[in-house]
């Protein structure tokens, strides 16, 4: 299947020489929830300005179901919602008219049913005669996404959707997505947390330094880069690892009583079990043992610290 989105060779260089986007190229394809990973500055912001046609790229192309971003500005900007960190409307204008409003912006004829049924999705049907300057931090974020999603938008960008929210109101956000991801539309979200790319995104892309480092489906990353481990604790401390257990990727404690033992996900069944055998013939005295996996944020932490 065609992408929906694809990305070739872009570049962004800001007037002031700084090089934003450095030859990035990346297809999104239809009905995905990806997830962008990358810290501060990385280029993430920039990207999806690109694809929604907010700022020009120096060079390479996007092109968004056959159109491109540039050229053919108005038919891909009316497939796209954009959902921004920040409010930037008249906070003394009403809910349902401020999510009207941003239909007809793009193009759409007035349709105050659809607009309910938003705000019923969002929960926000309740407030629809309130001013935005009467409502909470969490109810102004629904109204972001209400209005990105006024003209019946095929994509969705989130730019960190649930920085700053509680717990509950990041729960209810993962489930809006989902159930956008159900109707068929095609999400790309930008997040700091991993935890959120690890609950809900299908691939997950990473951008550092205006890089692409990878973009992979996000069981496989976890299979391919996660490690898992197993943590003995020791009844008697030692000073040191015996050398006859050298060979083995054991890592001591400086108090002496603790052994991790770091292996591949993919690895043989009976690993566990080769080790603890190992470690009794070694004459060390076992406690109780555990294991743990490594995370999406592990992995990330390693892939921006080699490319840092
Ligand atoms: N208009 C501009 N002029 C010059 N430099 C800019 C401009 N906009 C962004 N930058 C720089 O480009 C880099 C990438 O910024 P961008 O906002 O795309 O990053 P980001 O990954 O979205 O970061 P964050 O997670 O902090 O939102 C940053 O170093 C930023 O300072």
């Amino acid at each position: 299947m065609a992408p929906i989105i694809s990305v070739k060779n872009l570049r962004k260089t800001y007037s002031n020489g700084f090089t934003a986007l450095d030859d990035v190229s990346l297809d999104i394809r239809k009905g995905e929830i990806l997830a962008l990973l990358g810290p501060n500055g990385a280029g993430k912001t920039t990207l999806i300005s690109i694809i929604c046609g907010i700022t020009n790229p120096t060079d390479g192309q996007v092109v968004v179901d056959g159109f491109d971003v540039v050229k053919d500005f108005r038919e891909t900007r009316g497939r796209i919602g954009l959902v921004p960190q920040e409010l930037t409307t008249d906070m003394f204008e009403s809910v349902f008219n401020t999510v009207s409003f941003s239909r007809g912006l793009n193009g759409k004829k007035p349709n105050p049913a659809f607009i309910e049924e938003i705000l019923s999705d969002l929960s926000l049907l309740d407030k629809r005669d309130s001013a935005l300057r009467e409502l909470s931090g969490g109810m102004k974020r629904r109204v972001l996404i209400a209005k990105a999603l006024s003209h019946e938008p095929t994509i969705l960008f989130l730019d960190e959707p649930t920085a700053g929210v509680d717990v509950a109101l990041r729960k209810d956000m993962w489930q809006l997505v989902e159930r956008l991801r159900q109707r068929g539309v095609t999400i790309i979200l930008t997040t700091h947390y991993i935890e959120e790319a690890q609950e809900i995104a299908d691939r997950v892309g990473v951008i550092n330094r205006g890089k692409l480092l990878l973009v992979e489906e996000k069981d496989a990353l976890m299979r391919k880069l996660g490690k898992k481990q197993l943590v003995v604790q020791l009844t008697e401390p030692i000073p040191a690892l015996p050398a006859s257990l050298a060979h083995l990727d054991l890592d001591l404690n400086d108090a002496g009583n603790e052994l991790v033992y770091a292996y591949e996900l993919g690895s043989q069944d009976g690993v566990i079990a080769r080790v603890l055998d190992e470690l009794t013939k070694a004459g060390l005295q076992l406690g109780d043992l555990s294991t743990r996996q490594t995370s999406l944020e592990d992995i990330f932490v390693s892939l921006i610290g080699e490319n840092a």
